[in-house]
Formats: C-alpha cells, sequence, structure tokens
C-alpha cells in the first residue's frame, strides 16, 4: 500500500512538471450556475472544449441558454462574430452524468455551491473518474484551498482558478496556491487564465478571502461598525466612499450589490480563521436575519423598490475617509506581512477585480501611513476592538516614513534607472517614467521578451507614486520600433495557436496603455512600422520627427496588424484612412501622417528629444484626477457614447469635490500655475 502511493505520488508530480498549456484541450466545468456558465462560456471562447456538468438536466439546459444568450449579446454589440458565438457554442457540452463530463479532462475547474460538504462529495466523485493528469482547480471564493486539496490524491495539482462576476467581463483571476500545490501547476492555470483573455494574479498563500475579499469584505463590514457605532449615517458613509474615496460605489451600495449575505458569510468564515478582529457587525446580521440582502431580495441597505440607491453628493465626512481606508490599508498589510502578495500584486488585484481607481496599497500611501496608523490607534484606544489593531508591518512603514510602494517609490526624481530590464530602459525624470524601446541593433524590433518586460514596466510605473505621465521612445535615431521581431516569429515555427497567443499578448500589452491612468506620449524617431506603429496608436498623443517614416506593412509579409491595429487605428484616424494604410502597406512621411491625424505634432530632428521631454512633462504637471477619467470616458466612449457620457457625469461630479480644482481655480483667478496633488 505505501509502495503504491509513493508510485502514485510519483506519477503525479510527473505528470504536472510535464503538461503544458499546449496539451491542454479538454476543460470540464463542475457547476453551470451563474459562475460555472460563466466560466464555461469563456473558455469556449478560448478555443477549448468544453463539457459543463451539473446535477440536474434542467440545471445545465438553463445554463447552456445563457451562454448562447449571452454569446448572442456578444455578436449582436460586434464583439467577437456571429460565426465564432456559433462556433464557441458548438465545443460546449452540457452534461449531467459525471463520469462522462470528466473521462478527457485536462483540467477541470469546479464551481459547485461554496459548501465543504457539497464540495467534499463532488471531489470524492471526481477523483474516481478524471484522468491521472488532470489539473482540478476551484472557483471557491472562501474556502481553504488547502483543505479542498487535500480531499484528492492529488494535492500538488490543485489550485484556486477564482474568476470574478461576471467571467465574460471581469478580467481577474486569482490563481491561488494551496499548501501542497507545486509551481508547475500554478504556471499552468496561470497561462490558462491569459489563454483565456484573462489577467492573473497569484496569491501566494492559502489566505481567507484571498486578495480581493480580504481588502472588500472587511471595508463593508467597517462601513457598518461606523454606522453601528454611531459616528455616521449610510448615506454620509456611501457619499464619502463614492465621491471622497472615489470608489465605483458606496461601501453599502457593494453590499447591496454583492449581496449581504454573501459578504456575511464571508466575513464569518474570516472570523472564524482569523479571528476577533473580522467578528460581523450586528447590523450585517440584523439584515441576514431579516432575509434584507441587497438588490435581490428588493431590499438591503437600500429600498430597490422604491428607486434603489441614492448616494448623495456632498455628505463625506474626512474621518470616515480616513477610518475606511486605514481598514484597507491595514488589510494590505496583513496580506504583504504572511507573504500573500506583494502590494502591486494586490493593487492589481483589487483595481481588475473591484474596479477601484487605485489599488488600496496606492491609496494608503497618498492618504499617509503614519496618519492612517494614527487614525487605528485612535480607533482602538476608543474601542478595544481587535480590528484596529495596527499591523506590525504598518506601524514599521509609518515609523520609517516608508510606503507600500516603497522601493520604487523613494527613488529619487533623477536617480536615473529604477527599474532593470533587458530590452527596455526605464527611467524616471521630472515625474515622467521613460519607458526607451532598447533594442537598437534590431531596430528596436519587438519580441516576447520586449513585450513581456513592456507589460511589466507599465505594470510598475502605473503604480509608481512619483510618475505622472509615460513617455515612450526607441533608441537611436534610425527607428522607433520596425515592429515584430520576424524573426524571432518566424524562429516560432508555424505554430497558430501560438501566433493567437503573441497577438493576443501584444494587443494586451499595448491595451493597457490605453487603460492606464495617466497620459502616455509616443516619441518617433525613424521607423514607426507594423507592431511598432500599434504600440505608438495606444499612446496618447504623438509626436514625430521630420525624418520618420511610418505604417502598417503587414500585407507585405502576408499578415496583417495583430497587435490592435485592425480596431484601434480607426478610432484616431478614421475607418477610411485606417483601411488605407493598411490595404496599401505603405511607408508614410511624418507631414502625411500629421495630415491624416495620426500625428500630433511634427517637430525638427534635432529638437526632437528637447520637445519629447517638454510636452511629456507638461502632461505630467497636468490634473492626475481629470486625466484619469478623461482617458476613461474617451475609451468607454468608443463602442458606447451613453457609457462614456455616464462616466463624463460622473467623474464630473467627483471632480467637484477635489483639491485640484481648488488649486486650479485658485491658480486662475491668482494668475499663477497651478500645482495638482491628484487629490
Ligand atoms: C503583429 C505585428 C506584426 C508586425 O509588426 S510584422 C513586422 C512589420 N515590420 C516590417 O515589415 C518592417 C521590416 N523591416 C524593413 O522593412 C526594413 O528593415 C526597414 C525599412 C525598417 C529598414 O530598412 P534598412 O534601413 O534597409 O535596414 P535593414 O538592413 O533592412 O534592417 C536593419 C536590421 O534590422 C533588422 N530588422 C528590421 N526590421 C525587422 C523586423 N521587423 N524583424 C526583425 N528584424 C528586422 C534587419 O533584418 C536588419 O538586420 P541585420 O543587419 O542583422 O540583417
Amino acid at each position: 500500500m505505501f509502495v503504491r502511493e509513493i508510485e502514485t505520488f510519483n506519477r503525479h508530480r510527473f505528470d504536472a512538471s510535464d503538461m503544458k498549456l499546449d496539451d491542454v484541450e479538454h476543460i470540464t466545468v463542475l457547476g453551470a450556475g451563474n459562475m460555472g456558465h460563466g466560466i464555461a462560456e469563456v473558455a469556449a471562447l478560448a478555443g477549448y472544449d468544453v463539457r459543463m456538468r451539473d446535477i440536474k438536466e434542467e440545471f445545465v439546459q438553463d445554463g447552456y441558454e445563457q451562454i448562447e444568450w449571452s454569446l448572442g449579446k456578444l455578436a449582436e454589440k460586434d464583439r467577437i462574430s456571429q460565426e465564432e458565438a456559433d462556433e464557441a457554442l458548438e465545443r460546449v457540452t452540457p452534461l449531467v452524468d459525471l463520469e462522462s463530463a470528466v473521462e478527457d479532462a485536462d483540467v477541470v475547474i469546479e464551481a459547485v455551491p461554496e459548501k465543504m460538504e457539497i464540495k467534499r462529495d463532488v471531489y470524492e466523485e471526481l477523483e474516481e473518474y478524471a484522468p491521472e493528469h488532470t489539473v482540478f482547480t476551484s472557483n471557491t471564493s472562501s474556502l481553504s484551498i488547502t483543505d479542498l486539496s487535500e480531499v484528492t490524491e492529488r494535492p500538488e495539482r490543485f489550485c484556486g482558478m477564482h474568476f470574478f462576476n461576471p467571467p465574460v467581463r471581469m478580467d481577474l483571476v486569482e490563481v491561488i496556491s494551496g499548501g501542497h500545490t507545486d509551481d508547475e501547476t500554478l504556471d499552468l492555470i496561470e497561462e490558462l487564465a491569459e489563454s483565456m483573455d484573462k489577467t492573473p494574479v497569484r496569491v501566494r498563500k492559502d489566505s481567507p478571502g484571498f486578495i480581493v475579499n480580504r481588502v472588500l469584505v472587511p471595508l463593508m463590514n467597517e462601513a457598518a461598525w461606523i454606522v453601528e457605532m454611531g459616528d455616521a449615517t449610510v448615506a454620509e458613509v456611501d457619499s464619502t466612499t463614492k465621491f471622497d474615496i472615489g470608489l465605483p460605489m458606496g461601501a453599502f451600495e457593494l453590499a447591496d450589490q454583492v449581496g449581504i449575505d454573501v459578504g456575511y458569510h464571508v466575513l464569518e468564515y474570516m472570523h472564524d480563521q482569523l479571528g476577533d478582529a473580522y467578528e460581523p457587525c450586528p447590523v450585517l446580521v440584523e439584515k441576514v436575519e431579516a432575509e434584507e440582502l441587497g438588490k435581490k431580495t428588493g431590499k438591503g441597505f437600500y429600498d430597490y423598490e422604491d428607486g434603489g440607491a441614492d448616494v448623495p453628493t456632498g455628505e463625506g465626512d474626512d474621518d470616515v475617509r480616513l477610518r475606511l481606508l486605514a481598514v484597507m490599508a491595514n488589510e494590505v498589510a496583513g496580506l504583504v506581512e504572511n507573504d500573500v502578495a506583494d502590494p502591486a500584486a494586490i493593487d492589481r488585484a483589487v483595481k481588475l477585480g473591484a474596479g477601484f481607481p487605485d489599488g488600496p496599497a496606492k491609496m494608503a500611501d497618498d492618504a499617509g501611513i503614519e496618519t492612517l496608523v494614527e487614525t487605528l490607534e485612535e480607533l482602538y484606544d476608543r474601542s478595544g476592538a481587535a480590528r484596529y489593531e495596527p499591523e506590525d508591518c504598518l506601524v514599521d512603514l509609518a515609523e520609517s516614513g516608508g510606503t507600500f510602494h516603497g522601493e520604487d517609490g523613494d527613488v529619487s526624481e533623477d536617480e536615473g534607472d529604477a527599474f532593470d530590464f533587458e530590452t527596455l530602459s526605464v527611467e524616471i525624470s521630472d515625474r515622467v517614467g521613460h519607458v526607451q524601446l532598447s533594442r537598437p541593433h534590431r531596430m528596436n524590433t519587438i519580441s516576447s521578451e520586449l513585450l513581456e518586460e513592456l507589460s511589466t514596466a507599465i505594470d510598475e510605473l502605473e503604480t509608481h507614486e512619483g510618475v505622472r505621465a509615460i513617455l515612450l521612445t526607441g533608441e537611436g535615431d534610425r527607428a522607433f520600433s520596425a515592429g515584430a521581431d520576424v524573426q524571432s516569429m518566424a524562429a516560432g515555427g508555424a505554430d497558430p495557436l501560438a501566433g493567437v497567443e503573441l497577438s493576443r499578448k501584444g494587443q494586451q500589452t499595448f491595451g493597457k496603455l490605453e487603460e492606464c491612468d495617466m497620459p502616455v506620449l509616443a516619441g518617433i524617431d525613424g521607423y514607426c512600422l507594423g507592431g511598432g506603429m500599434e504600440l505608438a496608436t495606444c499612446a496618447d498623443l504623438r509626436i514625430a520627427t521630420e525624418r520618420s517614416e511610418l505604417g502598417q506593412p503587414e500585407h507585405n509579409l502576408g499578415l496583417l496588424p495583430g497587435w490592435g491595429g485592425t480596431q484601434r487605428l480607426r478610432h484616431i484616424v478614421g475607418e477610411g484612412r485606417a483601411k488605407e494604410i493598411i490595404f496599401t502597406a505603405e511607408r508614410y512621411d511624418a507631414e502625411t501622417m500629421e495630415e491624416y491625424g495620426f500625428l500630433n505634432e511634427v517637430v525638427d530632428n534635432e529638437e526632437f528629444e528637447d520637445r519629447a521631454f517638454e510636452l511629456a512633462s507638461d502632461l505630467a504637471s497636468g490634473p492626475p484626477i481629470a486625466q484619469r477619467y478623461t482617458k476613461r470616458a474617451m475609451l468607454y466612449g468608443r463602442e458606447d457614447t451613453d457609457a462614456g457620457l455616464e462616466i463624463e457625469a460622473q467623474a464630473f461630479g467627483h471632480l467637484m469635490a477635489t483639491d485640484d480644482l481648488m488649486e486650479g481655480i485658485t491658480a486662475f483667478m491668482g494668475d499663477s500655475e497651478p500645482e495638482f496633488e491628484g487629490k
């Protein structure tokens, strides 16, 4: 028996390190509810053969119809073609029989109800039928991955794969390591999430609430405690959360949206696992007992049969703001201290998973760690409640005058290279993060490594306290970039799937520039071709030297502009010109590209460097909040004017309460230059 167990263990280990993303063809999703059918749809859209299983025929049929409806909607909005929608649907097989559902599975994603007993039964049965090589994942949002993995005989090939609702729209997937998970499994599942067009964030340790819920749920609890303790009303708390902190919803509005019971159950679990700091506020208990669970029951903190959440502007309270930020900062500190994730990963996860404009670590840095620790200490003295006891690492940060994004944040303005990359150089000067493509010997062509590093550089600059604008240039005076490195692309062989992945990777990486909160300037000197032009297209402004030549020559190679060019270029130059540029595959001079509206300015060759830095510094001195929301409104308004107008209106209102507005008006009246701080 002992020998057999060791053999099985060894075989599992071999299989785990052996399975690569290319080997994954069949995915089984267990559960056809909201999350299950959403995940099945995402997997089918990514080209996987999907079996979706639930315990009753009516459940799977219902899930299948939801997928059909959702794919139809995507096609209707031209996000995918009708043919792609039909093909994706064909890849989904709804099933009740577990054996047939998992017999070919390479990866299982379990999304059954959040009850340990139910999941345990499912995994025990699953272990009977699933092939040896299958990797098991759970979409649980609250249960322990380690505990779940121990129900199976393959705990090393078991991890969390936590999608957000609705999976088809939400970008984030938390990939959670259980106590036994091996690195190969985590790598594979992260790659799988990326292949589904999602952004994985690794949760290095199995910890209650993982990252996003660990920040959100205590935030909702604290909102409730503020009301319970008589320190503010629901309206005041939500006004503060939405209009002073700038979160997408008020804390109570969010609780109603998610379901008060859902938040409460996660909180109960945290209370059980992590102790008294997570004691649920009685207000939440009362709501759950009264079955006033939020939107889904018609009543929660707001009455949805009587107009729903109507969060007032201008009722914010600074003590409430500091208190909510302090509690969030303490959660971030707990996650960092326990090595669950670093501040950059936490910020990325919360921005993607909860739609926060900034991550909680960045918001804490901005508010001042020392102030937040003082806030916690005052509350702790007053109430003695464990939730206000500051984490050691937060106190240490406050005492040392540091910040969560400290190392980068501490780089003084003109200190030069702040980051270590092979294919890029990144420097920070005068609040401008200057990214230079640094492969001059190959015309700054874009290799997979450069794409990878660019993606990291954008993430790092975006969360860097000292950076307010990004400038992109190419090293040397021959090329901004001559596009994708066709040589290394050809070296990858003629693998269509790898091609799809490469295209997606470029689309996503360049897309980060469109989505990032600060203005981006592309400074073009020399050739700006193919993927290089697609990169420049994602900047907000473009300037080029007189000698520059620009174009999309992909058709000459029998390719198409696969890093966003078929979609994004038309937003800058209009569809007619975009088609002309792509179909002729010509190289255009800078003057013509200025006429076409692609370039904002053409500059003398000798003056290029000075002008690029001058313009980038100008952008960096602009009002950050207004810049951020202008970008968002314009980006989301591209396909949906009403959505863009709504963002515009909300942002306009939000700006009314900012220091930046006061600063702008005061400077205007006093005829001086404003010093915007983004507050
Ligand atoms: C999804 C995205 C797809 C794409 O982006 S596909 C690629 C689109 N880009 C192109 O098609 C541009 C191809 N390159 C050219 O047409 C020419 O080059 C230039 C006009 C940019 C420059 O021509 P010249 O001044 O005569 O120089 P040179 O000797 O052709 O190039 C210098 C070195 O640079 C390498 N190089 C240039 N472009 C690329 C590229 N895109 N991928 C890989 N290498 C490239 C060359 O091979 C050569 O290298 P060595 O001296 O070692 O032979």
